[in-house]
């Protein structure tokens, strides 16, 4: 049998002369994708509709707030008795002064992968079995283990992540980053540190993943950027190991 399918084609364009190869894996039900510096497994509908739908109200389930109902702009996540995740709305400390992160977030570990992030030193909750059975999930096809994954939750277009990589120290050199995606389908860009227009964006639609691994973080910073007209929530899951 073969595996291996050339006739599918990427759902997003990506520049030619950065694609080294791309095949779609049956087995896997993704695209593989080698570019210049990196490589990237796609696959837009890893998890179905239905199973999706059931993470993201596993995800946002509460006590006392209907998430769906609720104003996120004028609730401070910390005041809400959650049910599964503990979301939390972080400040960073930017240019000196002290900044709300324009998006909620949560962290979920091994008791021991103390992490940092943005100058932020995250203690991580811990697994619950909703996380756990999506981390068994990715570990099978990224074929890496993960002790630990940031939640983020981006309220509506408004929310955001800006420019970076995910290459702090404790990630190792070539980290595994596996991303998996709920809700309104967002933009995920890339861009090549040493040639800004060198860029690239791929959609992450309600269920998908996506990994990045071999040598992608030193050469290609990433960002979510703003979507001013989308108003769908969305949650992403970046699963890693911390060394
Ligand atoms: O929301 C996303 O798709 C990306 C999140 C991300 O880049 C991060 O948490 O480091
Ligand atoms: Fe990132």
């Amino acid at each position: 049998m073969n595996l291996f399918d050339d006739n599918i084609q990427l759902p997003f364009s990506l520049p030619k002369e950065i694609v080294n190869s791309y095949c779609f894996d049956k087995e896997l039900n993704g695209f593989i994708i080698s570019i210049q510096n990196g490589y990237l497994f796609y696959s837009p509908n890893f998890f179905s509709t239905e199973i999706g739908n059931r993470f993201m109200s596993y995800l946002l389930a509460s006590n006392t707030h209907e998430w769906n109902k609720e104003n996120w702009r004028e609730t401070n996540p910390s005041e809400v008795s959650w049910t599964n995740i503990d979301w939390r709305h972080d400040k960073i400390k930017m240019f000196g002064k002290t900044v709300l992160l324009p998006r909620f977030s949560a962290w979920y570990g091994d008791k021991d992968s103390s992490y940092t992030y943005s100058g932020l030193n995250l203690q991580p909750n811990e697994w619950n079995d909703g996380l756990l059975y999506i981390k068994n999930k990715i570990e099978e096809v990224a074929q890496a283990k993960f002790n630990s994954v940031l939640l983020n939750w981006y309220r509506d277009g408004q929310d955001y992540i800006s420019w970076h990589t995910d290459s702090e120290k404790d990630l190792g050199i070539n980290p595994v980053i596996a991303s998996a995606n709920f809700g309104v389908t967002r933009r995920f860009v890339l861009r090549r540190i040493d040639d800004h227009s060198i860029k690239f964006e791929i959609p992450l639609p309600h269920g998908s993943l996506l990994i990045m691994k071999e040598d992608l973080q030193h050469f290609w910073q990433h960002q979510v950027p703003k979507e001013s007209k989308v108003k769908g929530t969305r949650i992403n899951l970046t699963f890693r190991n911390i060394l």
